[in-house]
């Protein structure tokens, strides 16, 4: 973490220089259309400096104004080129993860190996990784199960496990395995691998605007038309009064009254929100992604692994009346002895642990868990102990289905039990033998720490929580209650899942997820922000718009936040520049009529030394003030959780009151300066 912490802290000497001539650089015609606010006022300095050397008159005051003008265009770039420099710094950490590497490859019956420059893997390329060496591209683990290294990518030092077949089978290229040996099946093409798009990405070499941020383009280039139509018509008018107006302060009055500030802050406002998400070790595909998470009116959570740590351990069996302990703890055990869940890893430690000494079976149908079924378990054969047998363990409703289906039937006292484990949080898994139920396994999860004052948040700014769980509903309440989520949805299937975000949508409501799974792919794609882990399968990674790379599904409430503060920034800079013409006003027109019209001076409420003055130190004010607030536009405005409403009075109140008030001072204080210089 710490060498990207760095990075965005600021920038060093070098950087600033290079910003600096980035700023100049920036100047060209090419870019300076980007941007019409900008466009407009380079315009203004080449006219004022046309007019400076063409029309004798008032030299020294030209060139001011000139001058000033052209430093303004230039705060403007230097804010852009900021916030690019600052992405740059972490573009150079995810490149140096990106080495020349040789890869293993295996030929297609996967026996012989080839080394290989891994520049030249194609998809389908499957590759052997040994312990210490690093994996060559992005793939998927199709073999084996190993501890890596990933801080190459994501800074984070602690290793992490990955398992082929199971949602954690996602590995990036430049990641190191620690331990164990894996095969995996290359997933990119050259040079369009995970962290090549990513650097892409931060570069902003594509960086695309915002459909918020377009909107508000059109709303300002829309306000600096209308600006440029009256004072453009202004000396027509002027000359009813029989004034005649000089063309310099009608070039100062525009630039004045056009949104200079947000104008220039705009483009840094937008970077720096997706840096922003790379800090929290996010990264998001699309500044637009960042910006909807800001948006979003609903949440989406798996509960096991999201709400809760998720190593549902095996804590305890319940065996039914008249069933033995040993009988149930017996069956357990060979139901899970080859599901690689950690559910079914727990049961068999616990049953272990509880001296079940039940043979493994030499052959037998083993039954894997799915999600769809809820159920897992082994259908034994004749030659085994105690004769040919069908154990299933899952859950309640899946259970008793089964036994349903075999003509026996669910007891109440099952449902008891079933209840007792529930209520406390944890989950029942119902084991049966046949149509016979055996008892309850429980599985006990632990709710994270501070989910609860997060959730608090973003009901605070908002956001309704739904937990949407494979589980029964009890638990799922329990759990809801001790998570304190809105509201919750119990024995989804993750067709469930993409219905829920459908149906949200369908109600014009934003919608946010986390996933991890191949089967979580649909929903992450369907979800107007959609989070993959990056421990997940690369079918989740393609399908959201948003990797993170600590894998922690709880930072979705960080990315809610980032997009949040994105919004609330952009709003408070766009108000304030809007509010500053105010004051710019009164010291501009009392300057223009000033001649002709003696009685405006009493506009001069600022009681400014001269005309000439009143509006160099109002182009100045308008100049530097971009500048002023380049921290403001990278760090965001600080905000506490609210609603959307509340959140536009507060900000009202104190941008845009502000933003009248302030130049008033400003403006008096830079006029007292010229005066003192001069
Ligand atoms: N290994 C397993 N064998 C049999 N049944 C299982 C196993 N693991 C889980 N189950 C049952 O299947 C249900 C659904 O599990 P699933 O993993 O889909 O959802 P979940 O983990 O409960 O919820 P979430 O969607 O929040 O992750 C569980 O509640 C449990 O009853
Ligand atoms: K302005
Ligand atoms: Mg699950």
């Amino acid at each position: 973490m710490q060498r990207r912490t760095t990075a965005v802290a600021g920038l060093d000497a070098a950087g600033l220089r290079a910003a600096i001539l980035e700023s100049f650089v920036k100047l060209s015609p090419r870019h300076a259309v980007r941007s019409p606010i900008m466009a407009i006022v380079l315009l203004g300095t080449v006219l004022s400096a046309l007019i400076t050397i063409f029309v004798p008159g008032n030299t020294g005051f030209g060139i001011a104004v000139s001058v000033i003008l052209l430093i303004t265009v230039l705060f403007a770039n230097f804010a852009e080129a900021v916030a690019e420099a600052r992405g740059r710094g972490q573009a150079a950490s995810l490149r140096a993860a990106r080495r020349d590497l040789v890869a293993r490859k295996l030929d297609t019956i996967g026996k012989n190996e080839t080394r290989v420059a891994a520049s030249t893997l194609k998809p389908g390329d499957r590759v052997i990784v040994s312990a210490n060496e690093l994996i060559p591209a992005d793939g998927e683990i199709v073999k084996g199960v190993a501890t890596i290294n990933e801080s190459a990518v994501t800074g984070e030092s602690a290793p992490v496990l990955r398992e082929a077949g199971t949602d954690r089978s996602g590995v990036i290229g430049g990641t190191k395995v620690l331990s164990d040996e894996i095969v995996i099946e290359v997933s990119a093409e050259p040079g369009h691998s995970f962290l090549d798009r990513m650097i892409a990405l931060v570069e902003g070499a594509n960086r695309q605007k915002t459909p918020n941020e377009i909107a508000l383009t059109m709303l300002l280039a829309a306000m600096t038309l209308t600006f440029l139509i009256v004072v453009a018509t202004l000396p027509f008018f002027a000359g009813f009064v029989g004034a005649k107006l000089d063309p310099l302060l009608l070039i100062a009055l525009l630039v004045c009254l056009i949104p200079t500030t947000i104008g220039g802050l705009l483009p840094a406002i937008g970077i720096a929100g997706m840096n922003r998400a790379l800090s929290a070790n996010v990264l998001a595909k699309s500044g637009k992604a960042v910006e909807v998470a800001g948006d979003v009116d609903v949440l989406l959570l798996d509960k096991t692994g999201t709400i809760t740590f998720g190593d549902r351990q095996a804590t305890a069996f319940h065996p039914l009346a008249g069933v033995d302990r040993a009988q149930l703890r017996d069956a357990a055990l060979l139901s899970s002895l080859a599901d690689p869940t950690p559910e079914g890893k727990s049961i068999v430690r616990l049953a272990r642990e509880l001296h079940s000494n039940s043979l493994e079976p030499e052959r037998a149908d083993y039954i894997q868990f799915s999600a769809q079924t809820r159920m897992s378990g082994v259908d034994l054969p004749e030659d085994y102990p105690g004769g040919a047998r069908s154990i299933r363990k899952g859950s309640g409703d899946a259970i008793g289905n089964y036994v349903r289906s075999l003509g026996g039937e669910v007891i109440p006292e099952l449902n008891a039990r079933i209840e007792q484990v529930a209520r406390s949080g944890a989950t029942p898994l119902v084991v049966a033998e046949g149509r016979y139920v055996l008892g309850v396994i429980e599985l006990s999860d632990v709710v994270k720490h501070g989910v609860k004052e997060r959730f608090a948040r973003l009901r605070a700014m908002g956001v309704r929580t739904v937990m949407i769980t494979g589980d029964n509903p009890l638990t799922a309440a329990a759990i809801a209650a001790e998570a304190g989520v809105d509201d919750y949805i119990a024995e989804a299937r993750p067709e469930d899942k993409l219905a829920r975000i459908r149906a949200e949508q369908a109600g014009g409501r934003l919608v946010a997820m986390v996933g991890d799974g191949t089967n979580d792919a649909p929903a992450l794609a369907q979800a107007d922000v959609g989070l993959a882990m990056n421990s997940g399968t690369q079918a989740a990674k393609e399908a959201g718009n948003m990797v993170d790379l600590d894998s922690d599904p709880a930072k979705l409430l960080a990315v809610v936040e980032v997009g949040k503060q994105q919004l609330i920034t952009r709003g408070a800079l766009t108000t304030f520049s809007l509010a500053n013409d105010v004051s710019k006003y009164f010291a501009i027109l009392p300057a223009l009529f000033a001649a002709a019209i003696p009685q405006m001076a009493a506009l001069n409420v600022m009681h400014l030394s001269s005309p000439t003055n009143a509006v160099l130190a109002a182009l100045i004010f308008n100049a530097i003030i971009i500048p002023a607030l380049i921290p403001l536009a990278l760090a965001g405005v600080r905000f506490k959780p609210a609603t959307a409403v509340s959140l536009l009075r507060r900000n009202m109140l104190v941008y845009g009151v502000g933003g009248v008030l302030l130049p008033f001072v400003a403006i008096k204080l830079i006029d007292m300066a010229l005066v003192a210089i001069f």
